[in-house]
C-alpha cells in the first residue's frame, strides 16, 4: 500500500543549494518554490512516491519554518524532469538563490494532479498549505522543528542519506522516526 511505503521513507532529511527553476512559482502562481538541484532529487529514497509533502525548512542557518514540498513532474506543466520544490510558509524580504536549504519531510498530503485551470492548481496548493500548517502544530511534528539537523550543518551523526553539497543525514537520535503518518 502506498501509505506504508511512504511511512518507511519518512522522515527524510535533505539539504542542498537553491537553484533556478522555470520562474513560474512566483510569477504565475504567486507561490514561490525554492528548487533543489538534481543531486538532491536523485538522493530521494528510490521508492518514495511523487506527490505533495509537508515538513520543516530552514534557509542557511536562519529560522526554521513550516513548508510544503512538491516532488515530481508537475503534470499541469508537463515537466520532463523530476523536481523537488519547497514553498516555505513565511514571507521573505528577498530571494535566496544559492543559499543552502535544509528540509525535513514529515508527512504526505496527496499525489500530484493535473488541473483544468491555473486557479484550480492555486486553490489546491492553498489547501495543502492549510493542511501543512495544521499538521505541523501536532506535538510529534513540532519536535522536528528543534532537531539537531537544523543546528548542526557540518557534522553528520547517524545514517548519511545524501552528501550534496553539504551533508544530509538521517538522525534518529531522540526522536521516534516512525511516528508521523
Ligand atoms: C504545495 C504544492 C503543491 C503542488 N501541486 C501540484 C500539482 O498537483 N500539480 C502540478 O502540476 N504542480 C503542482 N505544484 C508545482 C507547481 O506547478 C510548481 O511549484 C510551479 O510549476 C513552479 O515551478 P518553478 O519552480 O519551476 O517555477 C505544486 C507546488 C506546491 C508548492
Ligand atoms: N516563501 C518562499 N518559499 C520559497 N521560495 C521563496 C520564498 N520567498 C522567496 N522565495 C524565492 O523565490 C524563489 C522561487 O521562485 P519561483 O518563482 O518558484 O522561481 P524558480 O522557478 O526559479 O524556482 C526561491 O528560489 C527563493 O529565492
Ligand atoms: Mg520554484
Amino acid at each position: 500500500m502506498k501509505l506504508d511505503k511512504i511511512m518507511k521513507c519518512l522522515p527524510h532529511f535533505c539539504r542542498g543549494v537553491v537553484v533556478k527553476g522555470f520562474g513560474r512559482g512566483s510569477k504565475q502562481l504567486g507561490i514561490p518554490t525554492a528548487n533543489f538541484p538534481d543531486s538532491v532529487v536523485e538522493n530521494l529514497p528510490c521508492d518514495l512516491p511523487t506527490g505533495i509533502y509537508y515538513g520543516w525548512a530552514q534557509v542557511n542557518s536562519g529560522e526554521v519554518h513550516k513548508m510544503v514540498l512538491s516532488v515530481g513532474w508537475n503534470p499541469y506543466y508537463k515537466n520532463e524532469k523530476k523536481s523537488m520544490e519547497t514553498h516555505i510558509i513565511h514571507s521573505f524580504n528577498e530571494d535566496f538563490y544559492d543559499s543552502v536549504l535544509s528540509i525535513i519531510m514529515l508527512g504526505y498530503i496527496r499525489g500530484e494532479e493535473n488541473f483544468s485551470s491555473l486557479d484550480d492548481l492555486i486553490s489546491a496548493i492553498n489547501n495543502d498549505i492549510a493542511k501543512a500548517k495544521f499538521e505541523l502544530d501536532g506535538e510529534e511534528r513540532i519536535k522536528y522543528k528543534h532537531h539537531s539537523f537544523f543546528s548542526d550543518h557540518e557534522t553528520s551523526h547517524g545514517k548519511v542519506s545524501a552528501i550534496q553539497p553539504l551533508k544530509a543525514h538521517l538522525n534518529n537520535d531522540a526522536l521516534d522516526t516512525n511516528s508521523n503518518l
